[in-house]
């Protein structure tokens, strides 16, 4: 358990339960999922960046003032992944961090754009995150899968960029499973990229945009008819529109909740003005996530103890939760239903102690 995220809300002991729960990740950032040590190991690498070689100071520069404020400062920390050793790493030590966690399974979105035109070779890039993933689910036995994500402020181009590295024979990734969409949306709509989510979807990939997290309604209906999402990541203005609701309750669309970010980024006031009860309440399927874990103060063991605070949870109610992660993933039947039975084996034998 890490001490720093032990809310004096939730109980020691489902502090505990949530520890040694077996989960899935659905809605996690690559680059946003570097801890402290590999950001500050980064920067000291490269002495022109504004990032703070000192963890500490991390806290600071990790304080955001609005979205875009993150993104300016997330894009400081792209900036320090410049060969494909750095992507490796990376990589590879998300993995771990997600293997102390128990998480079983997890889909990392990557923008392989915001690597690719930094100068890092296209080829070496897919190489180095599948040399990871292989690594990792050898290691820590933690599964990762991709999805790769267009960064929709940086335009078509970035669109092409990404449909073509991810549609490519020769080049796409064999963890790849699914197409999204990220960074700021306002004022970048979402029907504009139809064209390329049909090249990937056309391709086998699954499609699964960020949608109102920071605008309304509307765009997560964009997200459905025109990019013709699976899931949606956030949603979370979903819960001003009762008929939107109800659709994705009655398609099953689930929603990448993820609390914690949407306080950091101040796309939500408070924690307990989250939207995360309505969403259960109309009968959407949420799972749970952590986003950009350590820019937020967060991880995803502390996702699941705020879920268990705003839902009332108790360790039944946060298995369940776990296992519509589960179930939500682009996992294959058979995965499913190992993970699955590990959380019922795991809350057995929890509530039988
Ligand atoms: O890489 C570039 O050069 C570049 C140029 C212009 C714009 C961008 C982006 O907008 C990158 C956005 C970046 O943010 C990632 N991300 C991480 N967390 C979130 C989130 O909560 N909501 C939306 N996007 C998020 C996303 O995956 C992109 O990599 C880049
Ligand atoms: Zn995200």
């Amino acid at each position: 358990m890490t001490e720093h995220l032990v809310d004096p809300d939730v109980p020691r002991d489902l502090h505990a339960f949530i520890a040694g729960l077996p989960k899935a990740e659905l809605h996690v950032h690559h680059v946003g999922s570097a801890s402290p040590r590999i950001v500050s190991e980064l920067a000291a690498r490269h002495p022109d960046s504004r990032v703070p070689t000192d963890p500490e100071a991390l806290v600071d520069y990790f304080t955001f003032t609005d979205f875009a404020h993150f993104i300016d400062v997330y894009l400081s920390v792209v900036d320090l992944i410049r060969t494909p050793e750095d992507v490796r790493l990376l990589t590879y030590e998300v993995a771990r961090d997600l293997a102390r966690q128990q998480v079983r399974y997890a889909e990392l979105t990557i923008t392989p754009f915001s690597s690719t035109r930094r100068g890092i070779d296209e080829r070496a890039f897919m190489d180095a995150i599948e040399d990871a993933r292989k690594a990792a689910e050898a290691e820590f036995g933690t599964v990762l899968r991709w999805c790769f994500d267009i960064p929709g402020e940086a335009g078509l181009e970035s669109a092409e960029e990404t449909a073509r590295l991810a549609t490519d024979d020769r080049l796409r990734p064999e963890g790849l499973v699914s197409f999204g969409l990220g960074g700021p949306e306002i004022g970048v709509a979402r029907p504009q990229f139809k064209p390329y989510f049909d090249r990937a979807i056309a391709a086998g990939l699954h499609s699964v945009p960020h949608a109102g997290e920071t605008t309304g309604p509307e765009t997560v209906w964009d997200a459905l008819t025109e990019l013709r999402a699976e899931r949606i990541g956030h949603g979370t203005s979903s819960a001003r529109d009762p008929k939107l609701l109800a659709h994705l309750a009655e398609r099953r669309i689930p929603l990448e909740v993820c609390p914690t970010s949407n306080i950091a980024t101040r796309a939500v006031r408070t924690l307990d003005e989250h939207p995360i009860k309505e969403f259960v309440r109309a009968g959407v399927l949420v799972t749970i996530n952590s986003d950009d874990p350590p820019m937020f103060g967060t991880d995803l063991n502390n996702e699941y103890a705020v879920a268990a605070r705003l839902l009332d949870l108790d360790e039944r109610g946060l298995a369940a939760l776990a296992k519509d992660g589960v179930e939500a993933s682009f996992l294959d039947a058979p995965g499913k239903a190992r993970i699955t039975d590990e959380i019922d084996t795991y809350t057995a034998a929890w509530l039988a102690s």
